[in-house]
């Protein structure tokens, strides 16, 4: 996943706000890349432009290859399906279905063929083989979020983007669900772009990069929470 000399002005070119300013970033294959920044710092924006669900004003995005930049609706729709998987602070799943109807439904949306052998085998590698048939109000938060590590799994995304995955855990199901992510990338050489608040979170990244008025001014790899807070604190004050 790269992004090249990216600019995402709202409102009119002239007058409008620059969310992203000239950002440039790559996130090679099986590595996990943290977003950071005070608030109205641009990561939303960042992780939309990556993931096509925003129009960049300028510059251009690739997404396992592919520039997604003008691509027409219908193939960003089918990239969107096939290439890359969401997880997000509110786990969006769907309330009617249970948990393996929730892993299997984007898979089918996207014209996979998904057995029910292969929903249990996801749903075993995220802890939930007896939960199977619940449905969400019938499972805690965690169990939720691995139900939604899950729906992004069995599709194999080349990118999954992350929007505060943590964001409404308590810290045991955190660190359940950031050692899940841990094992896509490590495992199955997946990409992850994840936006957090969290120090503690960013660190379980490989890179964290910081944002500062839509601009990348920071860089850790290898981080550590403490570094992490340090150099965040420093953009806050
Ligand atoms: N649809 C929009 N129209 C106009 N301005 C917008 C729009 N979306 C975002 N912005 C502005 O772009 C800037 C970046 O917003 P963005 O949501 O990307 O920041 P963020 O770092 O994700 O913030 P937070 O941590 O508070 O969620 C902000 O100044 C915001 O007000």
């Amino acid at each position: 996943m790269q992004l090249h000399q990216v600019t995402r002005v709202h409102g009119s070119k002239n007058t409008g706000v620059a969310a992203l300013d000239n950002v440039s970033l790559t996130c090679p294959p099986g590595t996990w890349t943290a977003v950071m920044g005070p608030s109205g710092s641009g990561k939303s924006t960042l992780l939309h432009c990556a993931a096509g669900l925003d129009q960049v004003t300028s510059g251009r995005v690739l997404l396992a290859g592919h520039d997604i930049t003008a691509a027409p609706d219908n193939v960003l729709t089918a990239m969107r399906r096939r290439t890359i998987g969401f997880v997000f602070q509110t786990f969006n799943l769907i309330s009617s279905l249970t948990a393996e109807q929730n892993v299997a439904f984007p898979a089918k949306l996207a014209g996979l063929r998904v057995s029910k052998r292969d929903v249990r085998a996801v749903l075993a590698v995220v802890g939930l083989a007896d939960r199977a048939t619940h449905r969400p109000k019938e499972l805690s938060g965690g169990q939720q979020q691995r139900v939604a590590i899950a729906r992004a799994m069995i599709t194999r995304p080349a990118v999954l983007f992350a929007d505060e995955p943590t964001g409404a855990l308590d810290s045991a199901s955190a660190k359940t669900v950031l050692a899940l992510l841990r094992d896509m990338v490590r495992t199955a050489g997946q990409t992850i772009l994840m936006v957090t608040h969290d120090p503690a979170v960013a660190a379980s990244a490989d890179t964290v990069i910081f944002l500062a008025d839509g601009r990348v001014v920071d860089r850790l790899t290898g981080p550590t929470t403490h570094d992490v807070a340090e150099r965040l604190a420093g953009l806050e004050s």
